[in-house]
C-alpha cells in the first residue's frame, strides 16, 4: 500500500450557502422584517462571541451570481457544535426566507508533505496552531470551492509515492508564497465529510487575486494534471449596516 500523507485537523467548518426568497420576504410587514433582521443581527454576533474568544471563527459574505446570496462560514471545536449552530440558523425568523442552496462539510488539514522532522508534538506549536485553529479575516472577499485529486488511469495522485507527491506540492507551496500578504488561504478536508475531498476557502481585499493565483496554479502540475474542481463561489463581505441594506426591501 501507498504511505497516505498524515493530516493534522484542526476545527470543524461548515460553508452553509443560501438564497432569500425575495417574493415572499417583500410580502412581510416592515415591522415583522425588522425583527427578523434584528434577530440574525444578534445571532450574528453571538457567532462573532467565539471568534472574540478564540473557541471558533465565522465569515459572513453576500455571493455574487444566482448560486446563492449568502454564506455564512462557520469553524468550532466540534462537529456537533457546527450542527447546533445550524438548527439555531434555520430556527431563526429570517430562516423561513432563505432557501439552502448548498452546504459543505470539512475540517481544517494540514499535510505533513512539508513538515520537517521533528520530535515535538506539532499540536503544540504555535504557528500550527494558528493554522489549525485560524482567525478568519475581514476581508473584502471571499472564494470557496471545493475539489478533488484525480484517480483516472496514469494520472493518479493517490498512486504517487510519497516523495513524487512531496515534490509536487513543495511546487504548489512556491507558487502560493507569491500571493503572500494578497491572499490567505483555509484548506480544509473533506475526504469522509462530503462530496469532495478538500474545501478551498480564500480571502483577500482585492478580487482579482483570486483569479490570479487560481489561473497561476492551473499552470503548476498538481493542479494541471491532478486538480478536479466543484463549483466555484464568490462573495463580497457583509457587515450589519450592509446586511440591514442588503435586506430592505
Ligand atoms: C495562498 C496561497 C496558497 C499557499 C501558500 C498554499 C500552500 C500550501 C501548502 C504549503 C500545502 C501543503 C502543506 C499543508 O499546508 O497542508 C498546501 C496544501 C494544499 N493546498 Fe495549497 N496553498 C495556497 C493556495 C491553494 C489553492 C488556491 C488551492 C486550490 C488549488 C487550485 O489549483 O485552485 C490549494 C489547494 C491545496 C490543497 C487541496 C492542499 C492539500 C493537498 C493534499 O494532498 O494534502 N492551495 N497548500
Amino acid at each position: 500500500m501507498n504511505e497516505a500523507a498524515i493530516t493534522l485537523d484542526g476545527w470543524y467548518a461548515l460553508h452553509d450557502f443560501r438564497s432569500i426568497d425575495w417574493a415572499s420576504w417583500k410580502l412581510v410587514s416592515a415591522e415583522e422584517r425588522q425583527a427578523a433582521v434584528e434577530e440574525f443581527i444578534a445571532y450574528l454576533e453571538k457567532l462573532n462571541e467565539a471568534d472574540v474568544a478564540k473557541t471558533g471563527a465565522h465569515a459572513f459574505y453576500a455571493i455574487v451570481g444566482q448560486k446563492a446570496d449568502f454564506m455564512i462560514m462557520t469553524l468550532r471545536e466540534t462537529m456537533d457544535e457546527l450542527q447546533e449552530l445550524e438548527a439555531e440558523f434555520n430556527k431563526l425568523a429570517i430562516a423561513d426566507f432563505t432557501i439552502p442552496t448548498y452546504s459543505y462539510v470539512s475540517v481544517v488539514e494540514l499535510s505533513n508533505y512539508l513538515a520537517g522532522e521533528s520530535n515535538e508534538d506539532p499540536y503544540q506549536n504555535p504557528h500550527v496552531r494558528a493554522r489549525l485553529y485560524p482567525e478568519l479575516p475581514r476581508a473584502k472577499y471571499v472564494c470557496f470551492y471545493p475539489m478533488d485529486k484525480r484517480r483516472q488511469g496514469n494520472d493518479n495522485w493517490y498512486m504517487l509515492s510519497m516523495d513524487e507527491r512531496k515534490s509536487l506540492m513543495r511546487s504548489h507551496g512556491m507558487i502560493g508564497r507569491g500571493y503572500a500578504g494578497k491572499v490567505k488561504q483555509i484548506i480544509t478536508g473533506s475526504v469522509g465529510f462530503d462530496d469532495h475531498e478538500w474545501g478551498v476557502t480564500l480571502f483577500a481585499d482585492d478580487v482579482l487575486q483570486f483569479k490570479k493565483l487560481v489561473y497561476e496554479m492551473r499552470f503548476d502540475e498538481v493542479s494541471a494534471r491532478y486538480g478536479e474542481f466543484g463549483e466555484f463561489f464568490v462573495g463580497n463581505l457583509l457587515d450589519k449596516e450592509k446586511l440591514v441594506k442588503f435586506l430592505t426591501v
